[in-house]
């Protein structure tokens, strides 16, 4: 590989500088858009990229990285002596998720219409379902979106003459190398592979996998670049395997404090990048305060809080948009379990609504929404749980202060060893400020309160907590499920000795997440015998104690699940019934050896991991069915938040309000009926048992039946 640093000018200069000089249609669209000047990897990497250089460029976020490769990709078309025919493709743009890739598409669609001003324009972020696909009135086809949204790509591909593809790995390798795409798409005339968020896509194995196939489709006569704001060792890697003598152009930062020498920095320095120190059943309490205190101080509207896991996100939505002190906050929820046409309306929905520091809107998300994506004047990102991968810490901090525009970010951290994690990031160009703690009249304290007590107010808010998650028995559920996954996460950490799951007191966790009681994990088994261990007067000052729950009577508000638990129940005593007092205690205590056994066979990791893949294979059995779930699922719950904002407006919400209200009521009423007689069914089922089982000890039976009914 060719070491040579492309310099990046300080100063990006004038579009009309650069050598070779755009075409002037591309010219006059860069200004259309109110670009006056080129940002410094614009500078750096356009005039390599249009020649006949392969390029790995690295960035901060929001440096404008993706119009540094659009314009190349577009000028080389545009310039070639024989147009691309209809099925020939001259250039493929990698990104690692479908949100990412339609952005790109948008901003491809985007430059095609302004040179071709007969087509609709699309808007910045555009659902595929909403991109327009006129015919082509001049040279440039439009391009392809191909992920899982895309409806009927060949034929797309062929009425529009695409030659650019954008896409994800998976369904674009499929798209190319099935067998109707190997007839259909030809590459021999291939030009320009871009692949945006490179890292990511090369260290994971799935994207990996698929990327070399689509390269080794390709022909090596072709040029590749390779973008990111981080880079990793996966990408030297595929440096030396696909790249021809490529160009690195490394965009540095500087960052110059007072009385203190200039230095680098992987972050923009538009960006305040801060930390609050709390204990761990302070966090969500914080979280709280940190949203008011932002939209009231600093009149902040646009918030994205980001969470490690998808049941993590599912579960404070439903939480946080109940919590009185946030009534004027306007929530969404954003996650990868989600399926493509609820995660696009959810996009939708948070960048289109007209926020404001007294209406805010928030993004609740997982780290889907971390990478690429280019949301419009984000005010602050706060980070609830650190990343799991540390170079996430970045694009997720990166989606404020854009373009040279100021914006903040804040990671919460527990009180401790996590407070480690600032030197850590320190030591990556990552400089973080601490912002001080904030007390309950949203006043910035020089620290928590001591280590000894925890806050009153965390503990008035798992009050608050509970009482919204008594209201239903699957938010009792979805927290279980919520705690576990986060605690999973957390011991996945790649920097695994910062954040030890032995250092966390699963009690205050359990406040911070509103628990009615801590879920029967082996961990927390162990945590309690050894706390039982230990001298009382040294343990902090908090005690964990389960919330008074009738669990038997403790409901689920959806009727339909309400029936099945009660079904559950009746099967069970059905059964338990029918067996002896002395089968039911050999049952249960071999019940109890085999979990003890299993328990001590695997550790804790493993058995989730094995958990997780049996997961696996069964959410993509039932992701059908997942999906409809899903989807009524924010239908239900989206009168509190943007979503159902968002479809009102658009005028989405058919049958209107009065006759699902009908609908409802009717729904109620068959289920309570279908309740009945299900009750009905099952009391006649045992009365039959019983009178069987009467008729047999009177008939006299042999032993044998006579043993089986005992
Ligand atoms: N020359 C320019 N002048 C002003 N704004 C620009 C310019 N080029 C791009 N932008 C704007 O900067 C924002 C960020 O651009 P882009 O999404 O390409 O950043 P990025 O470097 O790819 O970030 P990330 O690493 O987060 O993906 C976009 O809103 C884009 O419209």
């Amino acid at each position: 590989m060719d070491r040579s640093q492309g310099t990046a000018p300080a100063f990006g200069g004038s579009w009309s500088k650069l050598s070779p000089p755009l075409t002037p249609s591309i010219l006059e669209a860069v200004h259309s858009m109110g670009f006056t000047n080129m940002t410094p990897v614009q500078a750096g990497t356009i005039p390599r990229a249009m020649k006949n250089q392969d390029c790995v460029v690295e960035a901060v976020t929001g440096s404008g990285k993706t119009i540094a490769f659009v314009i190349p990709v577009l000028e080389r078309i545009i310039r070639r002596e024989t147009p691309y025919s209809k099925g020939q493709v001259a250039a493929i743009i990698i990104a690692p998720t479908r949100e990412l890739a339609q952005q790109i598409h948008d901003v491809f669609y985007r430059f095609i219409t302004s040179l071709n001003p007969t087509v609709e324009p699309a808007s910045p972020i555009a659902s595929s379902s909403r991109s327009p696909t006129p015919p082509p009135t001049s040279s440039l086809p439009l391009p392809l979106l191909v992920t899982s949204g895309t409806k009927n790509p060949y034929d797309t591909f062929l009425s529009q003459s695409s030659n650019i593809l954008i896409g994800t790995p998976g369904r674009l390798a499929s798209f190319l190398l099935s067998p109707r795409g190997a007839s259909l798409v030809r590459v021999s005339d291939f030009d320009v592979l871009v692949l945006d968020e490179a890292d990511r896509l090369l260290s994971s194995p799935d994207h990996r996998r698929d990327v070399e196939r689509i390269m080794s489709h390709l022909p090596k006569q072709r040029r590749t670049h390779l973008f990111s704001a981080t880079m990793t060792d996966a990408v030297e890697e595929m440096v030396g395997l696909g790249l021809r003598n490529p160009v690195r152009i490394v965009v540095n930062l500087k960052d110059k404090r007072a009385g203190e020498e200039a230095k680098e920095r992987r972050v923009p320095t538009s960006l305040q990048n801060n930390y609050i120190v709390c204990r761990h059943a302070e966090k969500t309490l914080q979280l709280v305060r940190l949203l008011q205190y932002e939209s009231t101080s600093s009149e902040a509207a646009r918030f994205i809080v980001y969470f490690s896991t998808c049941a993590a996100v599912d579960y404070f939505y439903r939480i946080l948009s109940r919590l009185p002190p946030l009534s004027s906050f306007n929530l969404t929820s954003l996650h990868g379990d989600l399926p493509p046409r609820v995660r696009e309306t959810a996009l939708s929905a948070f960048t289109d609504h007209p926020a404001s520091h007294l209406s805010p809107a928030v993004l609740l998300c997982t780290d889907v929404a971390a990478r690429g994506v280019d949301f419009a004047d984000i005010d602050v990102v706060v980070q609830y749980d650190p990343p799991t991968d540390p170079k996430t810490f970045s694009h997720r901090a990166g989606r404020s202060a854009r373009a040279g525009k100021r914006g903040k970010a804040v990671v919460l951290l527990g009180r401790g060893r996590e407070e480690d994690y600032v030197e850590f990031l320190a030591v990556r160009k990552i400089p973080l400020d601490r912002q001080a703690y904030l007390d309950h009249q949203l006043k910035q304290v020089d620290d928590a309160p001591e280590t000894a007590t925890i806050d009153p107010a965390a503990l008035e808010l798992l009050c608050d907590i509970r009482e919204i998650v008594l209201t239903d028995r699957e938010l009792a559920d979805k927290a279980a499920k919520a705690f576990v996954s986060s605690l999973r996460a957390y011991s996945k950490h790649e920097a695994s000795f910062i954040f030890r799951v032995a250092d966390v007191d699963f009690g205050e966790l359990g406040v911070a997440y509103g628990l009615l009681r801590l879920p029967a994990m082996p961990e927390i088994k162990e945590w309690r015998r050894k706390r039982a261990a230990v001298d009382s007067s040294e343990h902090t000052a908090f005690e964990w104690k389960d919330a008074e729950v009738d669990w038997n009577n403790f409901k689920y508000a959806s009727k339909a699940r309400e029936v099945q638990r009660l079904a559950a129940i009746a099967s069970k005593a059905n059964n338990d019934h029918d067996k002896s007092a002395a089968t039911l205690a050999l049952e249960d205590e071999e019940r109890k050896k085999r979990k003890i056994r299993a328990e001590m066979r695997e550790a804790w990791s493993d058995k989730k991991d094995r958990k997780t893949r049996k997961e696996d294979r069964r959410t993509r059995k039932d992701k059908r069915k997942a999906a409809e779930w899903e989807k009524s699922q924010l239908e239900g719950i989206g009168d509190l938040g943007l979503v159902e904002a968002f479809k009102r407006k658009k005028g989405l919400n058919d049958p209107t309000d009065a006759v699902k209200d009908k609908e409802k009521e009717k729904d109620d009423g068959e289920m309570d009926k279908e309740y009945e007689t299900l009750k009905k069914e099952v009391k006649e089922e045992r009365a039959a048992k019983k009178v069987r089982k009467d008729a047999a000890i009177q008939g006299g039976l042999g032993g044998g039946a006579f043993g089986d009914l005992d």
